[in-house]
């Protein structure tokens, strides 16, 4: 389904250490030691409000900690930290991009302002190894559904060769077709080398993608588990009694 490998990987690891992040005196992150290594896809499940966002946010630093550290590959990282810049790339629950731009005109613009400069087809390579259809490459993203507007932004995040990707709800609305070209796509992702961690309410989805799977409560990371060691349904009854 997909093309050949893009780039050569090097292993990155990220890492939390003890990260808290009090909003006031609310504590939404308590004590957080979490490690994602290369090729591992680490799911954050919990309920709403549990503090998985916090956990993304503190990583791509669009917040600071209030205790506790980063580390990408053993090195501490602050919040505009080149490492952090290089090699983190984010795709949120909805990917916004330019609506009156093509697919090809925005992983164009979005390669050139990290920096790489691509050919056209090496852009197109990009986009078919995301799984976009080739019919979608030059239409404006305006009527892209979420699910083709998620693949462009994967495709960023590969052009702009980040090692580690970080990924908030991207189930969420997609359907099932969507679903299973995901997952198909993030395990592609993660064989090459990179190390993904996701926020997600869905069981069936992380036991399937996941190889590590974390459950929050209330900013605490209650339980860690290989999801290759769970069932969708003990995960479900576990999940359940957790919460
Ligand atoms: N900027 C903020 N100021 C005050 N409280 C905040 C802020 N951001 C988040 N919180 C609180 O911190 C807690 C954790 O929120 P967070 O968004 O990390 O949860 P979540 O697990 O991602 O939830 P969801 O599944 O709804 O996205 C919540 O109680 C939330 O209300």
């Amino acid at each position: 389904m997909f093309g050949p490998h893009l780039f050569t990987f090097y292993f990155f690891m990220l890492q939390a250490i003890s990260l808290s992040k009090n909003y006031g005196s609310y504590q939404a992150l308590k004590q957080l030691n979490l490690t994602v290594n290369a090729g591992e896809v680490y799911c954050l499940l919990g309920q709403n409000g549990a503090g998985k966002t916090t956990t993304i946010n503190l990583f791509l630093g669009f917040i600071t900690p209030s205790e506790g550290k980063i580390l990408i590959n053993n090195e501490e990282v602050s919040a505009a930290d080149d490492l952090r810049r290089q090699h983190l790339a984010y795709i949120p629950e909805v990917v916004m991009l330019y609506g009156n731009l093509s697919a090809i005109e925005n992983l164009n613009y979005f390669s050139r302002l990290a920096g790489f400069e691509y050919t056209e087809d090496k852009l197109i390579d990009f986009l078919n190894a995301c799984g976009l259809q080739a019919s979608a490459h030059r239409k404006p993203l305006a009527g892209f559904s979420k699910g083709m507007r998620q693949k462009v932004g994967i495709a960023i995040a590969v052009a702009k060769d980040a090692k580690i990707i970080l990924m908030d709800e991207p189930t969420s609305g997609l359907d099932p077709k969507a679903t299973a070209e995901f997952t198909e796509l993030v395990k592609k992702l993660a064989s090459e080398g990179r190390s993904i961690l996701m926020a997600t309410h869905d069981i069936f989805n992380a036991v399937s993608l996941g190889t590590h799977i974390g459950i929050m409560k209330q900013g605490t990371l209650i339980h860690t588990l290989k999801a290759s060691e769970i069932s969708a349904t003990d995960l479900q009854e576990l999940y359940l009694q957790t919460i």
